[in-house]
């Protein structure tokens, strides 16, 4: 697989998928019990949609509203859920985390970063932890560190043309503060592979090239039927 742009990579990995819902040119055995995902498109307005909730998650941790504005807030988050209630779909069916074009895929969980490289000698990603995401004293949460690599040694694995695996381990060295609100990149890639065992690594910089953080992960090739 050459390298691609993020653009090129969602149609990639569309691509991909129609061809895996109807098992044909992919041995999808070799994805261990995971099920057969159809590529869910997501509508001309989901973006904008994952974003506004995104903005209300900055707002949920960054306000301190009187009471009779949190009274209207639950009122009105009330009839969102109402709204949106009848449409809950089993895992698979929803367009969150399946459109790479969007940041994060299209999923509130995951962290809202952009794909700028899908090939196989790596994956790189650019965006910043959000307010959402703040852990003290301007910091990201430590713990949004490993989602964000977790998930893109995911991407990594797929990208290098290997079937679905699980993260055996992950390992975060904090080598320095990581800024929330400040442009970022990662990359991650395949550093070597033992049979089921593709041991990744990945980097986290800012625009200077300071690295604020690395990671490395053991990612397992599935077995038929595991889950
Ligand atoms: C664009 C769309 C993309 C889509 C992008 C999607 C991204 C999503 C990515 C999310 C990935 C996840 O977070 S997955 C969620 C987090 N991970 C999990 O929940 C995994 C839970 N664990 C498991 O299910 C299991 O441990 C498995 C299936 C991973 C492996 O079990 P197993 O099949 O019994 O294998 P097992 O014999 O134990 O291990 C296989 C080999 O690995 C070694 N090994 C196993 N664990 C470890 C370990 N922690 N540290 C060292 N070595 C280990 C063993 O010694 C052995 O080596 P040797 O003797 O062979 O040498």
């Amino acid at each position: 697989m050459s390298e691609q742009t993020g653009a090129d990579a969602a149609r990639n990995v569309s691509a991909d998928r129609e061809i895996s819902a109807d098992g044909a040119g992919d041995d999808y055995e070799h994805h261990g019990g995971f099920p057969v995902y159809e590529p869910v498109k997501a509508g001309p307005n989901y973006g904008t949609f994952v974003e506004t909730f995104r903005r209300l998650q900055d707002l949920m941790v960054s306000t301190h509203a009187p009471d009779d504005v949190i009274d209207r807030a639950i009122e009105q988050t009330e009839a969102l859920v109402e709204l949106l209630a009848p449409y809950e779909v089993p895992e698979g069916r929803s367009p969150a985390g399946f459109n790479v074009e969007l940041p994060g895929r299209g999923s509130a969980l995951l962290l809202p970063w952009k794909i700028e490289k899908f090939g196989e000698d790596g994956v790189r990603e650019r965006g910043m932890f959000r307010r959402y995401h703040l852990g003290g004293n301007g910091a990201a949460h430590g713990g949004t560190l490993p989602l964000l690599f977790d998930d893109l040694f995911g991407m990594v694995i797929h990208a290098n043309g290997r079937p679905i695996a699980r993260t055996g381990y992950l390992h975060v060295n904090y080598r320095k503060i990581t800024p929330i609100e400040t442009e970022l990149v990662v990359d991650g890639w395949v550093d070597r592979v033992e049979g089921r065992k593709a041991y990744c690594k990945a980097e986290l910089r800012d625009l200077d090239g300071n690295l604020l953080a690395d990671s490395e992960a053991l990612m397992i090739q599935l077995l038929p039927g595991q889950q």
